[in-house]
């Protein structure tokens, strides 16, 4: 499958530009597909720039806009924001050969949504807990490495999933290939609702979920996700100093240790906020959070679960989308009041 072949890379901003850069610069022969026209320009231009504390290289790429891609490929690696999910896949199935894969590396479910679209043999599941942003135009900043894991969506660890592991292990060597990924994309939607609640303050996300103040609201979100996660038939599993049982303990002492587990990880990252306070400060667009966070309360509801301090989380994040709600510190203190009240 992976045989010297083009292999696309649909959605070439933070993470999909750093896949990208990487495999490129292993020999594959790698073509970033973005809809920013200024982003492929200035690849085409200039490539890829990866900046960082991990790496500095500049990577000459092949990049087209959606329009503008010709062909049919065995790999498309999808690396769009959740919302944009659809849209791009839409675009990509004319260029997916009939024994083709998408492999989505995003956050959230989408892999349901594209099954739906490509035919569940014809999409590949991804978790992804590396950071990078993007800058600019052809410039990406790699924060710090991170867990990268992919799989089938049904149990089994098939050799194009091999293949494609070897692949990526040229991005990073711990990069695997597993055989219950649902368990590590549900625990990384728990970690992501945490992760949400941290871009209500304009505070790093260490200096957030390290504050005793602040630890039962995020314990008691995060637990509430893994109760939804269970209740769906799958136990998430942990990575990167998040423990899932350390939250579904209930005990307050347990949790707080991998809540600092999880501020050290990113204490050592140039990458110091989310990508959904990027999203909101910086780039001044709306977050994943429907299309990603919006799916834990629509798959808890048909099962007979409230999820009180998700719906919170949501609302709090629309606020702040809509401008109604500023970014601080404070926003952080009342959602822990209305959390414990919830
Ligand atoms: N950044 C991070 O550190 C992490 C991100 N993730 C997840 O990875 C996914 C990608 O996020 P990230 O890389 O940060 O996002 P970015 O916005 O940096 O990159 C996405 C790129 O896709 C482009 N795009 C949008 N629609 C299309 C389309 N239809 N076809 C082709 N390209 C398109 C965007 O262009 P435009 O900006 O013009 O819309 C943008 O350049 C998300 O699900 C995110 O949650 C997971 C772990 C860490
Ligand atoms: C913070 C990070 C990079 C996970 O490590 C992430 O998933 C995001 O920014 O959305």
């Amino acid at each position: 499958m992976t045989d010297n072949k083009p292999i696309l890379i649909w959605g070439a901003g933070a993470i999909g530009g750093v896949i990208a850069a990487y495999l490129a610069r292993a020999g594959f022969p790698v073509i970033a597909v973005d809809a920013s026209e200024a982003h492929v320009d200035a690849i085409r231009r200039d490539g890829i720039r990866i900046s960082g504390p991990v790496d500095d290289f500049t990577q000459a790429l092949p990049a087209f806009t959606p329009d503008t891609i010709t062909g049919q490929y065995d790999i498309i690696m999808l690396s769009v924001k959740a919302q944009h999910t659809e849209t791009a896949v839409q675009q990509l199935l004319p260029h997916l050969s009939p024994e083709g894969v998408v492999l989505s590396l995003q956050n959230g479910l989408n892999e349901l949504r594209i099954a739906d679209l490509v035919g569940k043999h014809r999409s590949l599941c991804g978790f992804v807990n590396f950071a990078a942003d993007y800058i600019e135009p052809g410039h990406i900043l790699y924060g710090n490495a991170g867990a990268l894991m992919i799989g089938e969506h049904d149990k089994g660890v098939t050799p194009r999933l091999q293949a494609l592991e070897s692949m990526l292990q040229h991005y990073h060597p711990d990069v695997r290939a597993v055989d219950d990924i649902w368990a590590y994309k549900w625990g990384k939607l728990a970690y992501g609702s945490l992760l949400f609640l941290t871009a209500v303050s304009d505070e790093t996300i260490a200096d957030s979920v390290s504050c005793p103040d602040f630890a039962p609201a995020f314990t008691r979100l995060v637990g509430e996700v893994l109760s939804v996660a269970r209740a769906a038939g799958v136990a998430p599993l942990g990575f990167d100093g998040f423990d899932p049982e350390a939250f579904a303990s209930g005990d307050a002492d347990t949790a707080r240790a991998s809540l600092d587990a999880i501020a050290d990880h990113y204490r050592h990252s140039a990458k110091q906020r989310s990508g959904v306070y990027r999203d909101l400060a910086v780039r001044k667009r709306k977050t994943e959070i429907d299309s990603q966070i919006g799916e834990i309360p629509r798959i808890a509801r048909p099962l007979g679960l409230q999820t009180p301090v998700t719906d919170l989380l949501i609302r709090y994040i629309h606020e702040i989308e809509d401008g109604a709600r500023p970014m601080r510190r404070e926003n952080l203190a009342e959602f822990t009041a209305e959390a414990q009240r919830a």
